[in-house]
């Protein structure tokens, strides 16, 4: 049998606003494989390839500062900020941006970590974050356009919290060393555009239970369904289980864009459920639920923290 693999979709701006007909079948392609799979890669041109060079430049300038700078990057909220230095993950090491489509925000951030200013940096950061945060919308809107849940998704729209996040992964040092540099979990965010420069590393998880390797190409995003997307569409959605592999020896670079909904509840559209679709989860705070998952015990244990948390 044939290895599976993920759709790949064309995202490209100029076929989109081509003729409505384009947008429905993009749609469609992205709704039957979010359905099926919770993921695929859209092809995107809203990120040229000098701003693609930019953003990884600045990555590395970021990961050249001093850890105790690094540490400077804090946030109420976790997993939004400086993640490292941690035993169980040697080889792991991130920071977050919150709010990072907003100037202020990422001008916040530039100053902390450059007190003196990184002009590069900052508009760099500004720029990919607002081009991802297109995609991300386009993407959501076309899934509550197919659901009928416009309107529902338009309130949350101006609650969104998107965290950019600079990743990097340290090459294993020997052959002894566990390839595994990233457990396997499922994001908690709304959605998550993954975005890798040329090594890669990322796995996603069929529900079958094969292992994909995602191939880093320019221009490839990961549209990547999170949990409180799983609650939200009552389970059509469900969100993709991952991890991170290096075998090679060199040392790897990815950003994530994740969104998260704040002061306001999630609700679950009634459009949703009916006889067959019967109300699978329940309203839902999203940073409570990250608090349930990152601090509690049951949380932490829970094989679906989710279905835990807020399922019916
Ligand atoms: O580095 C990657 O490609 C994946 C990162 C990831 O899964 C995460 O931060 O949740
Ligand atoms: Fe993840």
């Amino acid at each position: 049998m044939a290895a599976p693999k993920l759709s790949v979709i064309d995202f490209s701006l100029k076929s989109l606003n081509s003729t409505p007909s384009s947008w429905i079948t993009t749609c469609s392609q992205a709704m039957r494989a979010l359905e099926e799979h919770g993921v695929f890669i859209a092809m995107y041109d809203g990120v040229t390839q000098e701003l693609d060079d930019m953003i990884f430049h600045a990555s590395r300038d970021l990961f050249d500062l001093p850890t105790e700078v690094k540490v400077l990057n804090t946030s109420d909220a976790p997993y939004h900020a400086y993640i490292g230095q941690i035993p169980a993950m040697p080889m792991y090491e991130s920071l977050g941006i919150e709010n990072a489509t907003t100037k202020e925000a990422v001008e916040i951030f530039t100053k902390l970590m450059w007190p003196s200013g990184n002009k590069s940096f900052c508009t760099s950061a500004l720029i990919f974050s607002k081009a991802v945060a297109e995609l991300n919308q386009i993407v959501l809107r076309m899934v509550a356009k197919s659901y009928g849940i416009e309107e529902h998704y338009e309130s949350l729209l101006g609650s969104t919290n998107h965290v950019l996040r600079f990743m990097k992964y340290k090459c294993p040092k020997g052959n002894d060393e566990n390839p595994l540099v990233l457990r396997p979990h499922t994001d908690k965010s709304l959605m998550t555009i993954l975005h890798q420069e040329q090594v890669k590393g990322l796995q996603i998880q069929t529900k079958d239970g094969h292992w994909i390797d995602v191939d880093p190409a320019p221009s490839s995003f990961i549209v990547m369904a999170g949990d409180a997307c799983m609650a939200w569409t009552n389970g059509r959605i469900e969100a993709p289980c991952h991890r991170v592999i290096l075998e090679g020896n060199q040392e790897r670079f990815s950003l994530g864009l994740f969104s998260f909904i704040r002061d306001m509840k999630i609700e679950i559209p009634q459009k949703l459920i009916d006889e067959d679709h019967p109300q699978r989860f329940k309203d839902f705070d999203h940073y409570k639920y990250l608090h349930y998952y990152h601090y509690t015990d049951e949380g932490k244990r829970s094989t679906c923290p989710i279905k835990s948390y807020c399922g019916i």
